[in-house]
């Protein structure tokens, strides 16, 4: 349901096709996420000094704000191989092995979703990544054996959007943790102009602003409203994205001032409406919108919380006061507005 949606995270064809020109590369192509990038610099040429490996790497964040690019950035800077797989795909532990030997010496092995990883998988993960050693079974029933084999030292990257699904041993084994943030507007619109200048479309630094405003912190949805916003400059503006045409664009395409588009407003309108505002369980509210529990705790949600809309309690979520004001509604007396109004931690006083 959720992949027609215009501000979907999730990656479609069209930007597979056009992810090539306009991914970045290098690491200073890769705007904002200020920490990450420095704190990986510094990491990324401390190993090169030493000719080691990197250490084990792991990136979460919600979809789209850039974990596969950032992977491919690390293996360039470290001027290395980048072998590309996924947590779902590796069904045997013979296939992790085939994958572990072909590596050479500090090659980055990207592993995708690796909350997903079967648990033998994982088994087999673990004195890979601690000693670069690998055990595989030779044979079966009475004449199977275990022999161990030597590995290259190499870096496991691993991405994942819920870091809460790793279990203890995998996620304690990596050196490095690194989280995404949601990109701001001002880093929003520099990749946006990045990507209009690549593309060659006459993008004004308005029309760029009024496009990241609009993009969920999303530098992947972003790149997708450029696409769109520049089909709607090309037909009806003559082909220049003024903060106007931007305007009116997305007015077409249904995504409002905040960026939120029909689903994210049938979700606050179903917490407010349906369930009075909440605590709602998120099972409840995934059957109320007949979407996906998944897809609401990690495409819908992330960004409604993290901008305020929502709020996540031990019983549920609630819709806030920004969010009843958002929808034109008068914000409940307690409960709502209380965790707009008063910061966190000053205790229950005021609404009650
Ligand atoms: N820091 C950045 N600077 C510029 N462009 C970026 C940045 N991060 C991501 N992008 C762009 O956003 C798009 C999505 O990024 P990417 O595919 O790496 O996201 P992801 O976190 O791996 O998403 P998913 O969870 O769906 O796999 C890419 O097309 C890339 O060009
Ligand atoms: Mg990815």
């Amino acid at each position: 349901m959720t992949d027609d949606r215009l501000i979907t995270t999730a990656s479609t064809r069209e930007d597979e096709a056009l992810e090539a020109s306009i991914r970045p590369k290098r690491l200073d192509e890769y705007l904002g996420q200020q920490a990450v990038r420095e704190q990986l610099g510094i990491y990324i040429e401390a190993a090169k000094g030493r000719g080691e490996a990197l250490d084990h790497v792991l990136i979460f964040g919600p979809p789209g704000l850039g974990k596969t690019t950032l992977s491919h950035v690390i293996a360039n800077e470290l001027g290395v191989n980048l072998r590309q797989t996924s947590g779902p795909v590796i069904e045997k532990a013979g296939d992790l092995a085939a994958l572990l030997t072909n590596l050479q010496a500090h090659d980055v092995l990207f592993v995708d979703e690796i909350h997903r990883l079967s648990p033998v998988v994982e088994e087999i993960l673990y004195p890979a990544m601690e000693d670069f050693q690998i055990d595989i079974m030779i044979g079966e029933g009475p004449a199977a054996r275990s022999i161990k084999l030597d590995l290259p030292p190499f870096t496991l990257i691993g991405a994942t959007t819920r870091a809460g699904l790793l279990t203890a041993p995998l996620r304690d084994r990596f050196g490095i943790v690194q989280r995404l943030e949601f990109y701001s507007v001002d880093e929003l619109t520099r990749i946006v102009r990045r990507s209009a200048q690549i593309l060659g479309i006459a993008c004004a630094p308005e029309g760029a602003a009024e496009i990241a405003k609009r993009s969920r912190g999303t530098p992947r949805i972003a790149n997708r409203l450029l696409r769109r916003v520049r089909d709607y400059a090309q037909v009806r503006a003559g082909g220049n994205i003024t903060a106007e045409v931007a305007d009116a664009a997305m007015a077409m395409l249904k995504v409002d001032q905040e960026g939120f588009d029909e689903l994210d407003r049938r979700m606050l309108r179903t917490i407010i409406e349906s369930f009075d505002g909440g605590p709602v369980g998120v099972e409840s509210l995934a059957a109320a919108l007949s979407e996906e529990r998944g897809t609401l705790e990690d495409v819908i949600e992330p960004y409604l919380i993290q901008q305020g809309y929502l709020v996540r309690t031990a019983r549920g979520r609630m819709a806030s006061a920004k969010a009843y004001r958002h929808m034109g509604l008068k914000p409940r007396g307690t409960g709502a507005d209380m965790f707009d109004e008063v910061p966190a931690g000053t205790g229950t006083g005021e609404g009650l």
